[in-house]
């Protein structure tokens, strides 16, 4: 199906978050969205899929005009909406899930399950997805459920697929794998546009790439530009696509941990005896394939979870029994994994959100309460600071868009005296001009003496940040390997394969394909 957008235009009172946007998708096109943090991508595909209403323009679909009054007339129009956010029910199963799709006003009803299961398993079988219709979305990994957002998607049989960045949370392989996925449903006529981040993906998947800025479209570029063109286009300024760091300078122990386990309540180790120390001044990047116990280890780190035994000491005090606020308070910064979850008040306004676990120090606190002017003045500061896009400081954060949202829990985390940097997923849904920002101020961090441990799923961002690389397996560090090792070698010890005979098996490796050329 052709997909046409004339001249969308989105007010959200006197910020104009789509201003006269065209688009035309072909059928069978692959379409990459691109733009800055806040530049209006998600906007313009939730008027597409019916959820707001557009102040001005038109939707045709094969040249006839349509209007959307909710996401329900857009399914049934044919349009599939993988969300940023997800949108499943975590105590429902992957059927239930599904069936909740079929008809968005009615109630859950048996048939629609049965017919929903079928579904699964059918569309499991056709694009290889391992997925149990009958497990619970809750105990699916990211990658599973994000799986299951595209069966839902696909389930009334969308001719036009929108793809809100479906890979912020998937891992490289499984980024991979969605984006065969996503050929094959071209292949077989459907219309997808895909948003993302990473340029490496729309060079490897789009046929056509629309650059948004600032709620306009900035003009068309092709899969075959270079990273650098495609970031100019994007941000309107050359961007430095790559982390520029001096040599560290550790200055002893920070951080310590020692013989750290721990249980997860079906008994598995989730931390196995995991020894590791991060020296002042200096960055550990842990490498790791998702759900080898990183997320744990950072939750041990700041006290959410008490591990089974073991220690954590940071400067030389023992803080294995003390509680998250004390960690806090002692000046760790802590940027989450998860954003929504464990990094901001969704109701609470910008201003307030960056200052979430400090307002009690000063300059914040006055008395019991807050100083809403030094709030107020720190929050002019870190948007201008950080480039974070927003209306009013004193909007709820949840109008801001996502890349936004991790740019205010940035903020608030670096813009302190730090005694350590736990830095989870730190530039997660931002934009390249704000990770080359993000990446900087993180090399600030550790240069200011501080010790910082960098997890991340994205293999440029261990290698281009870390002083030393700490490579994650099964709860354990299975080694500790200089930033310049060769990425062959860490995806084999992200295996488990340990340092010497990675190394061993990387260069019988090479030698056979020396062998083969010759
Ligand atoms: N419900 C809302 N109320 C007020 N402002 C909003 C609302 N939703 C979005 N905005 C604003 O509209 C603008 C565009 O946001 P949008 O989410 O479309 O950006 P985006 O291009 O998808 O960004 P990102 O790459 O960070 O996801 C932003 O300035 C955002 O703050």
């Amino acid at each position: 199906m052709q997909l046409e957008l004339q001249g969308i235009t989105k007010r959200f009172g006197s910020l104009v978050a789509n201003d006269h946007i065209d688009l035309v998708v072909e059928p069978g096109e692959i379409r990459a969205l691109l733009g800055e943090n806040g530049a209006g991508k998600s906007t313009l595909m939730n008027v597409l899929y019916g959820i707001y209403d557009a102040d001005e323009g038109e939707i045709l679909l094969d040249g006839k005009p349509v209007k959307f009054s909710s996401a329900g007339d857009a399914v049934a129009a044919g349009i599939g909406m993988v969300h940023q956010h997800f949108m499943l029910v975590p105590v429902f199963t992957v059927a239930e899930s599904v069936a909740l799709g079929y008809e968005p006003t009615k109630k859950l009803g048996l048939i629609d399950v049965k017919r929903a299961r079928q579904h699964v398993i059918e569309v499991s079988e056709r694009f290889g997805f391992d997925i149990d219709p009958d497990a619970l979305i809750e105990d699916l990994p990211v990658g599973t459920q994000q799986k299951v957002e595209i069966v839902k998607a696909l389930s009334r049989d969308a001719s036009v697929l929108v793809l809100d960045e479906p890979t912020a949370v998937l891992t490289p392989q499984e980024t991979d794998e969605l984006m065969t996925i996503m050929r094959q449903l071209a292949e077989e006529g459907t219309s997808i546009i895909f948003i993302t981040h990473k340029l490496r993906e729309v060079r490897a998947v789009a046929d056509k790439i629309t650059v948004i800025r600032r709620g306009k479209v900035v003009g068309e570029a092709s899969p075959q530009s270079s990273p650098e063109e495609l970031a100019t286009m994007m941000v309107g300024r050359p961007v430095l696509l790559r982390v520029d760091k001096g040599a560290a300078n550790p200055q002893g122990a920070g951080l310590e941990m020692n013989n750290l386990s721990l249980l997860a309540p079906n008994g598995t180790m989730v931390l196995d005896h995991l020894d590791l120390t991060v020296e002042k001044g200096e960055i550990v990047a842990i490498a790791g394939v998702q759900g080898n116990g990183q997320s744990e280890l950072a939750d041990v780190i700041l006290g959410i979870t008490r591990p089974n035994s073991g220690s954590v000491i940071l400067d030389g005090e023992d803080l294995t029994h003390e509680n998250v606020r004390r960690r806090l308070d002692s000046g760790i910064g802590f940027i989450p994994e998860d954003r929504s979850t464990e990094g901001m008040i969704a109701k609470f306004t910008i201003a307030e959100n960056l200052v979430l676990d400090q307002y009690k120090k000063a300059p914040f606190a006055k008395g019991p309460a807050m100083s809403p002017d030094a709030v107020a003045k720190n929050a002019d500061e870190r948007v201008k600071e950080f480039d974070i896009r927003i209306g009013k400081a004193s909007d709820p954060i949840s109008t801001l868009s996502g890349g936004n949202q991790q740019k205010v829990v940035v903020a608030r985390e670096l813009s302190q005296d730090l005694s350590l940097l736990m830095a989870n997923q730190p530039t997660r849904g931002v934009d390249v001009g704000s990770v080359e920002f993000i990446h900087q101020r993180i090399v600030e961090a550790r240069d200011s003496g501080a010790p910082v441990i960098v997890v991340s799923s994205e293999l440029d961002e261990v290698v281009g940040l870390a002083d030393r690389i700490a490579v994650m397996y099964r709860g354990g560090i299975i080694g500790i390997v200089p930033a310049d090792t060769d990425r062959a070698v860490l995806g084999l010890m992200m295996a488990g394969v340990p340092y010497e005979e990675a190394v061993a098996s990387d260069k019988s490796m090479e030698h056979e394909e020396v062998l083969k050329d010759e």
